[in-house]
């Protein structure tokens, strides 16, 4: 078995596929991804590039049409990717948890919310007194700066947008997660609620010392929260680093371009795009997915899938310009 990169989390080599009436999606065509404890991981990419069903994929919740094709998914010495219903329903929401970009959505609306997080509570505990729970139920709810009075016996639809978020925050660490995965928990709110989200997330994470992947489309967000980043094309990986070598010197074509694309408040040269559209994966482009946009595609970018290879210690990119000869097998 291969040495894992990351000594928490070793996602390897997952292809994702969903059966439409279109034909077959490759939605995922092989994502590498890795993380160590207590750390914080950017997923970034242009959407529809795989950032959701990548975290869908690693909690093993990818439903009909869809299907997992390939991969390891090693988390916390346990190959998910092997693991039957009843093992995995231990794991999801206890060592794994997520929020999602609705969260209204995601919490039951018949249910208190103060019963909701007693629930994940219990999922991580079941000896637990109900007086010792309801009381972590009140730290939980300041904890995610809510008056636990005021909340404890509300009701979903009761909740802003922001109350709900930090509801669903309460959730998902109340089970003390070894990582915690938030798929743009900031997109549907409002701007000042999502900064407020961000630094409470950010906050949260650092004093608890949980490992958290971040899916965003938002560079300042991943540069802001994150330690590492991950960059995804078309259901690849493409580039993954440290977010300040990331930052400063992106080596892939696609992240040069998504990054030169970024908003940044002073610049004086023109933003630029990025040429062309994200490929549709019913009939992605062969080789490397983002050849037809690329401004030094060379022959055999066309024909096979560059591997992923370690460039500088710790950065990581998939790009036929740096390979060397022997680089072949190299991730
Ligand atoms: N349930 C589904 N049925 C069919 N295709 C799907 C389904 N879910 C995802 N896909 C396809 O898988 C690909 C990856 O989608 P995904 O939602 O992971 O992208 P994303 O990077 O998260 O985008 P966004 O930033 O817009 O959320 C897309 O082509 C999408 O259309």
């Amino acid at each position: 078995m291969k040495v894992m990169r990351g000594n928490l989390l070793d996602v390897s080599d997952l292809r994702v596929v969903f059966y439409t009436y279109r034909g077959l999606i490759q939605a995922l065509n092989g994502v590498e991804l890795w993380l160590n404890s207590g750390e914080k991981l950017g997923i970034v990419g242009e959407s529809g590039c795989g950032k959701s069903v990548t975290s869908l994929a690693m909690m093993r919740l990818i439903e009909q049409p869809g299907e997992i094709l390939s991969g390891s998914i090693r988390f916390d010495g346990q190959d998910l990717a092997k693991l039957d219903e009843d093992a995995l329903n231990k794991i999801r929401g206890r060592d794994m948890a997520m929020i999602f970009q609705e969260p209204k959505s995601a919490l039951n609306p018949v249910m208190k919310v103060g019963f909701q997080i007693a629930e994940s509570i219990w999922r991580s505990d079941n000896a637990k007194s109900k007086r010792r729970v309801y009381q972590e139920v009140r730290k939980m709810l300041e904890l995610v700066g809510l008056d636990s009075d005021r909340t404890i016996n509300l009701y979903p639809h009761e909740l802003s947008g922001g109350m709900a978020q930090r509801i669903m925050i309460a959730i998902a660490l109340s089970s003390r997660p070894k990582l915690l995965i938030a798929d743009e928990p900031t997109s549907a709110l409002d701007v000042t609620i999502q900064i407020q989200i961000l630094e409470l997330l950010q906050e949260l994470v650092k004093k608890l010392q949980y490992a958290a992947i971040l899916i965003t489309h938002d560079m300042g967000v991943a540069a802001e929260f994150c330690d590492k980043i991950t960059v995804m094309y078309a259901g690849n990986t493409v580039e993954h680093s440290e977010t300040m070598n990331i930052f400063e010197k992106p080596y892939h074509p696609y992240t040069q371009g998504l990054f030169k694309a970024v908003p940044d408040i002073g610049r004086t040269d023109e933003l630029a795009t990025i040429p062309g559209v994200v490929p549709d994966l019913v009939a992605p482009p062969s080789g490397c997915r983002f050849h037809p946009r690329c401004p030094h595609c060379m022959e055999q970018c066309q024909q096979t899938f560059p591997p992923l290879i370690e460039i500088e210690p710790g950065h990581h990119v998939a790009c036929y310009l740096y390979l060397k000869e022997g680089d072949t097998h190299a991730n």
